[in-house]
């Protein structure tokens, strides 16, 4: 399971969670303006907007998990499995295999508006990027330092376009699924809740916290759907970028799995393999992995943008302990 947010409380951070059992050897990956963009069915793109974010360096080409560029907009892929359908090619369409949606868009696209304009003509084509790399079912969120945010969904019938009033997203089902469920949740709250069960039972509320009692805990992607909306929605707002990116990171890490609570085969669980965000407003990417809860930080601007060649960190995953004696 994954999850995706973006958080808006003076400048806009966006990116997710990774949850998976097993690691792809992704890094952090910043594409210059002048790295060529080479597209199964549609002509290269040899000046495009750079990009930073999470991607498997694939004999020199950057498979992205999650990214934005330097304007300002982000993208998340994250899975979408049984639901997901990509298409054979189609005459008259820009024809866009799935794993060159990422590039295509940020490549080209400043804003969600103009995004919207370049989805509007595009075809998710089901060519797989390798044998071994086969195309993997993927929804996406769209996001941009305007604080706006859409979700791109592919479905047997056709491709949707939604506009994401909550700013979120994680797995299935399908998105308007997902908002539908919040209704279920309209009277959680962060204050002390009302007795609305009847006057003449006396509850003297034993703990704080009871109005979140019914957030949903599980490790699903319904739950974490909830969860993270919730405490997205509920979270403070500062003027200072290290409070942000420490909030930020306190919300996704609430919708974070640990290992052994999501078995998905004998001996295998999912877990976050890591968590990302960048700051859309500013070009800086932030991540945290399991083993490495440091805020590792990446800026966009202190590269040469106007390179052609893939700038590439490995994620430091080795975590520190302040030993105080
Ligand atoms: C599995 C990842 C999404 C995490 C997620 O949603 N997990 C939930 C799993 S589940 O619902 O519980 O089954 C996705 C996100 C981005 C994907 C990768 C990117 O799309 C880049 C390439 C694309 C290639 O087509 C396939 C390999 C790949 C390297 C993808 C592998 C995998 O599908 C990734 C890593």
């Amino acid at each position: 399971m994954c999850t995706s947010i973006i958080f808006s409380p003076r400048d806009h951070y966006f990116g997710r969670n990774l949850d998976l059992e097993v690691t792809f050897g992704q890094q952090v990956v910043i594409t210059p303006r002048d790295y060529v963009f080479k597209f199964r069915d549609m002509p290269k793109i040899d000046h495009h907007y750079a990009m930073v974010g999470i991607a498997l360096n694939a004999d020199s080409y950057p498979l992205y998990f999650d990214a934005a560029n330097e304007k300002g907009l982000g993208m998340v892929g994250l899975n979408y499995p049984d639901n997901a359908i990509y298409y054979d090619v189609k005459e008259g369409k820009d024809n866009i295999a799935s794993f060159e949606f990422i590039p295509w868009i940020l490549g080209q696209a400043a804003t969600v508006a103009e995004a919207k304009k370049l989805l509007s003509t595009i075809n998710i084509t089901k060519k797989n990027f390798s044998d071994k790399m086969q195309a993997s079912p993927l929804h996406w969120i769209i996001a941009d330092k305007t604080g706006v945010s859409i979700v791109v969904e592919t479905d047997a019938d056709g491709m949707h376009v939604y506009d994401n009033p909550v700013g979120c997203l994680t797995n299935n089902p399908q998105f308007p699924k997902q908002l539908f469920n919040l209704n279920n949740y309209a009277d959680v709250s962060a204050a002390m809740p009302k007795n609305n069960f009847s006057d003449q039972v006396k509850m003297d509320g034993y703990s704080r916290g009871l109005g979140s009692r019914n957030l949903p805990g599980g490790m699903d992607s319904e739950s974490r759907f909830v969860r993270v909306a919730f405490n997205k929605f509920n979270a403070p707002t500062s003027d200072s970028e290290e409070e942000n990116v420490d909030t930020y990171f306190h919300i996704l890490h609430s919708v974070e799995q640990q290992k052994g609570l999501d078995q998905v085969g004998p001996d295998a669980f999912e877990y976050t393999i890591y968590s990302d965000g960048i700051n859309l407003d500013k070009g800086i990417f932030y991540y945290t992995t399991y083993t490495n809860k440091q805020i590792n930080v990446v800026d966009m601007n202190k590269e040469d943008l106007d390179s052609s060649d893939l700038i590439t960190y490995d994620m430091l995953t080795k975590g520190k302990f302040n030993h105080q004696n």
